[in-house]
């Protein structure tokens, strides 16, 4: 992603600026783990701060028990000078506090306008509403359908809602938890000058991403959370993106290393011209996909969210089975019609965009969670009884080989830090030796070690002969690890180049549907590919 341009808003002068927020020992011990351990922070109005950490460092529990979502089990909290006790959300968005939650808090039967209407106090006339949201999202730059259901709308969508819901509320106090995880570079452009605009207005801003170049471009100043403990503050913008690396995990980064693809392996995915029409209204119908992804290589699908992506993911997991057989083709066997978990038995492993609800179950085990896909292939099953002691034998080696910080194979999924439970999810379907491995967003949410770690065994398991297909938004990402790349945009597929052929800013042109041939395209097919290298 290109780096947005460096603050213009000036650094408030602390002496002059009156603390919005102060906390003072804060702590919060959950049965198995310290998440937060003497933690004081202070940030003052007009002023951006970030909240940097490891996964599980305790970001997020501190932004909940700021928030009013969790009590702490110890400590002092100071709003505006005086010493308050946040008792519930509705009372932090009384006193001015506002946050976007990195894991949607979103009723998805519900459209975008009755759930944001259940956020704000009284009860707002929907179709005013309607037009608020539509003012709001146009001026920022965050394009939502108020009567769109959030059950239709992609996870950079929701994100959008969220955002868009806080400010309507006015904050003085604005909590973002990593809110740019799946929005696009020009999204976050959008976002990072309605942050500084806001901060200018006089609104003090916590912080939380991964992303260490929008926290050079976006904050004044970051504490840094290790172990639940603040272990140091810095100016992001006198710091490197590897100097604030070391300073979250303690040492040097690790760098991916990327050998050539191997020529000539066997199709192990193929869209022969794959078409879908999507039973939403509001989706996007698949259009002619050609495609084919050969045992040893990575290839790489980029897009703006909401272009079809979570379509295509459906088709191919068999989430959404088709009419005809043919139109998907996985390990060599016409599969449109397929389960999901009969396309998992011909070697197909899947890692969806979302980690609750899709990825795993959150009220079960990881053990549990593990059993849900690697039943069969991990013998989890024998004479139809389920052999609970490998399932949990599994979760165990998923924790330790991505060093998934947990409570142990019994922990609920729900538990874990986000970017942990990405890890185990990741894990848990690499672990199974997949001929194919189709991921969507592999490293959201994910800290930049564990996110190097992750694209290091995507890699490796492509030089073990997987064929790899990677949706992504994060285009640097795709860049560092894919062999070749094509873009969706409107639900057609452009042409398939090598990554070393293209550019970042050539996929930034296509990705709003620009390719060459494209203006074709709505009535000629056939996205060509370029030869397979
Ligand atoms: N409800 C809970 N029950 C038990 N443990 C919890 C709960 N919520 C969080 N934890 C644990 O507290 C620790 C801190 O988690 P937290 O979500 O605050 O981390 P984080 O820094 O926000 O991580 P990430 O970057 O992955 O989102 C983790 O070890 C996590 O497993």
């Amino acid at each position: 992603m290109p780096i947005p341009p460096p603050p213009t808003a000036p650094q408030p002068d602390p002496a002059a600026v009156p603390a919005r927020l102060v906390l003072q020992g804060i702590g919060k011990v959950y049965p198995t783990v310290v998440a937060n351990d003497d933690i004081g922070l202070a940030v003052r109005a007009g002023e951006i701060r970030a909240i940097l950490g490891e996964n599980g460092a305790g970001k997020s529990t501190l932004m909940k028990i700021i928030y009013g979502v969790t009590r702490p089990s110890c400590g002092r909290m100071f709003w505006e000078g005086e010493e308050v006790q946040v008792e519930s959300p509705a009372h932090a968005r009384s006193l001015g506090i506002g946050m976007v939650f990195q894991h949607f808090s979103l009723f998805e039967t519900l459209t975008v306008v009755e759930n944001v209407a259940l956020a704000l106090p009284g009860k707002p006339a929907l179709d005013e509403l309607a037009q608020r949201i539509v003012e709001v999202s146009a001026r920022y730059g965050l394009p939502v359908d108020p009567r769109r259901h959030i059950h239709a709308l992609s996870v950079g969508e929701r994100q959008r809602v969220e955002i868009i819901r806080c400010l309507l509320q006015d904050p003085r106090l604005l909590i973002m938890d990593e809110p740019t995880s799946v929005l696009t570079p020009q999204a976050v452009h959008k976002l990072f000058e309605t942050l500084r605009r806001l901060a200018d207005e006089g609104c003090a801003i916590l912080y939380i991403s991964h992303k260490l170049d929008e926290i050079r471009a976006l904050c004044h100043t970051a504490t840094v959370l290790r172990g639940g403990k603040v272990t140091g503050e810095c100016i992001p913008a006198q710091e490197t993106p590897a100097s604030m690396a070391r300073l979250m995990i303690g040492k040097e980064l690790p760098r991916c290393e990327h050998d050539a693809p191997q020529a000539g392996g066997e199709v192990r995915l193929r869209l022969a011209g794959l078409s879908h029409a999507s039973d939403d209204p509001f989706g996007t119908d698949l259009r002619d996909l050609h495609l084919d992804v050969h045992a040893g290589e990575i290839v790489g699908i980029a897009g703006v969210s909401g272009n079809g992506q979570q379509e295509l993911l459906r088709v191919i997991s068999g989430e959404e089975p088709l009419a005809e057989r043919f139109p998907v083709q996985i390990c060599g066997v016409e599969a449109g019609r397929l389960s999901p978990g009969r396309r998992r038995r011909l070697g197909m492993a899947f890692v969806p965009e979302e980690r609750l609800g899709r990825g795993a179950v959150p009220t079960m085990s990881l053990a549990d969670n593990a059993l849900l896909t690697a039943a069969h292939n991990q013998g989890m099953v024998a004479a139809g009884f389920l052999r609970f002691e490998r399932a949990r034998a599994f979760a165990r080696r998923c924790i330790d080989d991505f060093n998934v910080k947990c409570g142990g194979p019994a922990a609920a999924a729900k538990s874990l830090s986000g970017g942990n439970l990405q890890k185990f999810i990741v894990g848990r379907e690499i672990l199974q030796a997949p001929r194919l491995l189709v991921c969507a967003q592999p490293t959201w949410g994910v800290d930049v070690g564990a996110a190097a770690f992750i694209r290091q065994q995507i890699i490796d398991l492509r030089n073990r002969g997987c064929a790899v297909l990677v949706i992504s938004e994060e285009l640097d990402e795709l860049f560092e690890i894919c062999d070749r790349i094509a873009v969706i945009a409107k639900g057609r597929l452009s042409p398939v180049r090598a990554a070393g052929a293209t550019s970042i800013e050539d996929i930034g042109v296509w990705m709003s549907g620009l390719w060459p041939g494209a203006e074709h395209a709505a009535d000629a097919p056939a996205a060509t590919e370029t030869p397979h290298a």
